[in-house]
């Protein structure tokens, strides 16, 4: 254990003293030390890490450095603020969710996502989001063999090649679900975000792998093949700023919660949940990111194959920023077209000012790469 004493003036020195502990001992990277550092105001503040497992900072409060609540201003607390929402080009636009069905024809997936991105356009979607691992199926064998080097690009990655050319041509945008990416001797379980001009705008590799272990329901274990990503990801399109996860990635509150302060409208998940889990998690998991964050999440899966390996529970749907869902489908292969409003998002913040409500005398969210950056 590790332990040191700081004499606290106010929170905002505890602040920075905790964040440069963790930036200055950590051999980690930063994205792997936690995204929160809960403050406590009260005598002792317990911060864990994988390396560090009980370093404790002891803090003489006396209690006058304590702020009330009612107090307590956001930029007292010496962290970067949330972001305000920038005003995309477009904000009222429709969104094309593809629920795809994936077989072993790697050739076949892509004409077939490229047809229902086509499709999709057609009926007027500006943004089009594509299932989790749409181009092979989701299994360890299969990823290291349809695997495709995307910063090699054209050749080595007929997919993103597809996505490329299909949103340059019909000007649209893309969050084009994810594939299995080699990259050197890693995989990875990654998004590509393209815009309007065909450019590739974001590259999300999964944050968190997908472990499970329910005997006699579930196992799988995404890191036998891959490995994590090390960043969040936030992008500005013309259809907002989109925040993006993958699958098991909207488990973990912290990374939308990172997203919302960053400004985002709307989070994408392409993700592919199970017979197990789908049915209790899916819906519930997709309405709390929206209502906890005041804004819109966007869900895309797979179709249901019930005789693959991995039996995906489909039920791709958009949420909107008071948890209702706006739109969804069942298991089989399917389009939704629905219509996002951000003038909603200024709506359902001024109904309910959680952002002005936060009791930031109590606890505060520490964005580590926004610290890290100051
Ligand atoms: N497949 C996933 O990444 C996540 C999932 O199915 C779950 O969290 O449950």
């Amino acid at each position: 254990m590790k332990s040191s004493v700081v004499s606290s003036k106010n929170l905002i020195r505890l602040q920075s003293a905790i964040s440069r502990s963790f930036l200055q001992h950590s051999s980690k990277p930063i994205s792997q030390t936690p995204f929160f550092i809960p403050i406590f105001p009260t005598n002792t503040i317990n911060l864990y890490n994988q390396r560090y497992q009980n370093l404790q900072i002891q803090i003489r409060s006396n209690s006058s450095s304590i702020m009330s609540s009612s107090a307590f201003k956001p930029e007292q607390a010496g962290l970067p603020p949330a972001l305000p929402l920038p005003s995309p080009l477009l904000t009222k636009f429709k969104i094309g969710i593809c629920q795809l069905a994936v077989t072993p024809d790697k050739e076949r997936n892509i004409q077939h996502a490229r047809k229902a991105i086509e499709e999709a356009a057609q009926k007027g979607a500006q943004l089009v989001v594509l299932p989790e691992i749409w181009n092979s199926p989701y299994s360890n064998d299969s990823f290291p063999v349809y695997a495709e080097d995307i910063d090699a690009g054209h050749d080595a990655s007929p997919s993103t090649a597809m996505l490329s050319e299909v949103s340059s041509r019909l000007k649209i945008t893309v969050v084009g679900g994810s594939i299995p990416e080699r990259c050197g001797d890693k995989l990875y379980n990654t998004c590509c975000v393209f815009g309007t001009d065909g450019n590739l705008k974001a590259k999300h590799r999964k944050i968190h792998l997908f472990d499970i272990d329910i005997p006699g329901k579930i196992t799988f274990m995404e890191s036998k093949t891959l490995t994590a990503g090390e960043t969040p990801t936030i992008v500005d399109t013309d259809v907002g700023r989109i925040g993006v996860g993958i699958c098991y990635d909207i488990r973990f509150q912290e990374l939308a919660m990172i997203y919302a302060s960053r400004g985002a409208h709307l989070l994408c998940y392409p993700g592919a949940f199970n017979m197990t889990t789908g049915p209790l998690h899916w819906e519930l998991l997709q309405r709390a990111r929206a209502v906890d964050n005041q804004l819109y999440v966007a869900t895309c899966s797979p179709a249901r194959d019930a005789g693959a390996g991995y039996v995906a529970w489909g039920h791709s749907t958009l949420v909107g920023p008071f948890g209702e869902v706006l739109a969804t489908t069942e298991h089989d292969e399917d389009i939704i077209i629905a219509e996002i409003d951000y003038s909603i998002l200024e709506q359902r913040r001024a109904n309910l000012p959680l952002a002005k409500q936060r009791r930031g005398d109590l606890y505060q969210l520490v964005d580590i790469r926004r610290v890290g950056a100051h």
